[in-house]
């Protein structure tokens, strides 16, 4: 119930639309609960009639003016109900926009962390589901709970003041089928969460299947994931009949409770018309208020039911919204939230304060700069955010400006590398550590490739310097800031990132380049596909960069999704760049074209490079090598060449040639 009580205080924007809708039911039900007084006195009035106690015209003058009050009293009914459910819809589609756009920018402030263990499926069927809960219910809420309550409240008194054994009657019905309606309500509740599980475990590979269509089918594997996805859906069929089978035994039950209740009621009224004491308009005025008493007491169990199933989609909703956040979020996607309590989460204003924020001073491996840079390095920090993109990429420049000066200042005792890792200890969750007391940095302008065993841990390093993963111990340093208490914009708006795998999104080639930067002018975009060598073939389609490219670029070849996603990053014109190089996915022409769009972006940049052919080896400034996740060795290519370390070893293979060697090759991830 807590959870329901927090939806609405977290959509308390429509509580204005919350009171119309009740105030509309309750004048719908005070106006329904006239009609049976109506039919009464008209039936009063046409039996004086028939009985001679009042002539005809009289009686016809009365049933007249009676049926006229039927009339408006519908009419007006009518009216306020409508607008009612006007109101209802709108309130609906509010709270929808309100709990969907809010979820989705809690899913954008969380962690890396919670995305490595969530099925996307998954979590898109879960947010429907809990959102369709608790509009439906909400809705029906509004609209029937105080209906109900009036209805019920007011047919216990005016049957009470005609008879209180009626009223003692009715009264009995509640607490009986409040009790078997709750008592069916848990196991119905655990039959619907095996339900809900089957729903969500299929949605996920149902994403998941779509997602990589061409992966299936190339292992032709469509029967066996339908079968799966079938398999889950026969699953929910058999849960469903037992569901189902209890749920309606139950509600005979409840049934013949209500109708033993009625019987006795009807009964009752019945022998008291007969012997004299009601009229027969009493008869048909109380017969018409138990009919509408019905209503309330079968609605019920609807509600309970809505009720629990609201309060399980709020508990969904809210456990995604409670989740703890990436360290200190864009404050934008943090306002756009809404009001969810974060005890856990820092909030853009204490993210910018110098002490929150982390100053280099305050990190326990503070940067070997000036105390003036450390100064100048609190100060962009910790300045307040800003709510333009612009000035937070301007941040890590300034730190950077900060960085260069005191590495050319006369007071300067040791430059300021772009990019340092400090002693680095990691691992995934409970995992063993992948990396340990990792040292090494790169200098500003300069290019360094890690080398490494497939699964030593050198894309982990580039996710450490994106910040997607606080570190164990040590740190990692971005223009002598310490990554995990950089605030997240400020740290990934100055670090670009070209991964293996493009990743680009459905839409035209044009808002693909333009990602990091939507308002780029045309000219701008076309500058950044001519340094990545995209101009060429994007101006040969027939829409040039307006051209649609399918869901994550489907309609591109391997080196031009590669290429547009180089001059993504040539826009983004971040001073660290990290390459995760394409490898065998693209032939030599277009391995040579992305290779050459690379080098010019890392004119300038300090660039780490997962590297995954040796001529990019060759061509960098230093290669750090790992093994058993430690750094091994550290030195310029020429060095290393003659070290007899892993890349001399590498060196050595490429030259045999041979198949041995080329699957000691692919090991580390190297093409050749
Ligand atoms: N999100 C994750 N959750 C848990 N473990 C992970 C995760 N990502 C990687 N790992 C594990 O961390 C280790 C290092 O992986 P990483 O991807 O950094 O290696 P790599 O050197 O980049 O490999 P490759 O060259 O094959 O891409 C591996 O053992 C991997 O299984």
């Amino acid at each position: 119930m807590r959870s329901l009580a927090r939806i609405l205080s977290f959509t308390r924007e429509l509580t204005p639309l919350y009171v119309g809708i009740v105030v509309a039911a309750v004048i719908t039900s005070l106006l329904t609960l006239a009609v049976p007084f109506i039919t009464g006195a008209a039936t009063d009035q046409i039996v004086a009639g028939l009985n001679g106690s009042q002539t005809v015209d009289t009686t016809i003058e009365a049933v007249l003016w009676l049926a006229g009050a039927f009339l408006v009293v519908e009419l007006i009914s009518t009216l306020v109900s409508s607008v009612g459910g006007y109101w209802g819809d709108v309130m609906a589609a509010r709270m929808r926009t309100i709990l969907s756009t809010r979820y989705f920018a809690q899913l954008l402030a969380l962690p890396q962390r919670y995305f490595d263990n969530e099925l996307t499926g998954k979590i898109t069927s879960r947010l429907n589901r809990s959102i369709t809960e608790l509009t439906q219910f909400l809705n029906f809420f509004a609209n029937n709970a105080f209906t109900m309550l009036i209805t019920t409240v007011a047919v216990l008194v005016i049957s009470a003041i005609y008879w209180w054994p009626l009223a003692a009657l009715l009264a009995t019905i509640f607490p009986i089928y409040m009790w078997l309606t709750a008592k069916t309500s848990v196991r119905w509740q655990a039959l619907e969460k095996e339900k809900n599980h089957e729903v969500d475990v299929a949605a996920g590979r149902f994403a998941e299947v779509v997602a990589q269509m061409p992966v299936v089918k190339s292992f032709v594997q469509e029967p066996h994931e339908h079968a799966g996805f079938s398999r889950h859906y026969h699953r929910i069929i058999g849960v469903t009949r037992t569901q189902s089978r209890y749920w309606h035994g139950m509600d005979a039950w409840r049934r013949a409770a209500l109708n033993l209740v009625f019987f006795g009621l009807y009964a009752l009224i019945f022998i008291r018309t007969a012997t004299g004491e009601f009229s027969v308009g009493d008869m048909v005025m109380l017969i018409q208020l138990m009919a509408m008493a019905r209503q309330p007491v079968t609605s019920m169990s609807y509600l309970v039911d809505a009720s629990q199933r609201a309060i399980a989609g709020s508990t969904d909703y809210f456990e995604v919204m409670d989740q703890r956040h990436d360290r200190q979020p864009d404050p934008r996607i943090l306002a756009a939230i809404g009001p969810v309590e974060q005890t856990n989460t820092t909030t853009p204003t204490t993210a910018a304060s110098p002490d929150a924020s982390g100053s280099p001073e305050a990190s326990p491996h503070p940067a070997p700069a000036s105390g003036e840079e450390n100064a100048s390095v609190r100060a962009v920090v910790g300045k307040p955010s800003s709510p333009r993109a612009e000035l937070e990429v301007s941040d890590l420049r300034a730190l950077r400006a900060s960085a260069v000066a005191g590495q050319d200042g006369p007071g300067s005792q040791e430059a300021v590398p772009a990019v340092a890792f400090r002693d680095v200890t990691f691992g995934y969750e409970d995992g063993p550590d992948v990396l340990r007391g990792i040292s090494f940095h790169v200098g500003q302008g300069e290019k360094v490739a890690l080398v490494g065993e497939s699964g030593g841990g050198k894309s982990t390093l580039a996710s450490l310097l994106m910040g997607l993963y606080p570190v164990h111990s040590g740190a990692v340093e971005v223009f002598g800031a310490d990554v995990d208490e950089l605030p997240v914009p400020v740290l990934r708006a100055g670090v670009a990132a070209v991964f293996q795998d493009p990743s680009l999104f459905s839409g035209t080639i044009r808002e693909n380049i333009a990602y990091a930067r939507p308002d780029a002018t045309d000219e701008q975009v076309r500058a950044a596909a001519r340094v990545a060598n995209a101009d060429r073939f994007v101006e040969r389609l027939e829409q040039g960069y307006d051209s649609l490219i399918g869901e994550r670029g489907l309609k591109l070849s391997g080196g031009q999704k590669q290429r547009i996603a180089v001059a993504r990053a040539v826009l983004k014109d971040a001073p660290v760049l990290i390459l995760d190089e394409a490898t065998s996915s693209l032939d030599t022409r277009s391995e040579r074209l992305v290779q050459a769009a690379l080098d010019q972006l890392m004119v300038g940049r300090a660039s780490l490079i997962v590297a995954h052919r040796l001529s990019t080896i060759a061509a960098v400034d230093r290669i750090v090598t790992l093994r058993d996740g430690q750094v091994d060795e550290i030195g310029a290519p020429a060095e290393l060449a003659v070290s007899g370390g892993i890349y001399a070893e590498l060196l050595a293979l490429q030259n045999q040639g041979t198949e041995a060697a080329k699957k000691a090759l692919q090991q580390y991830g190297i093409a050749g």
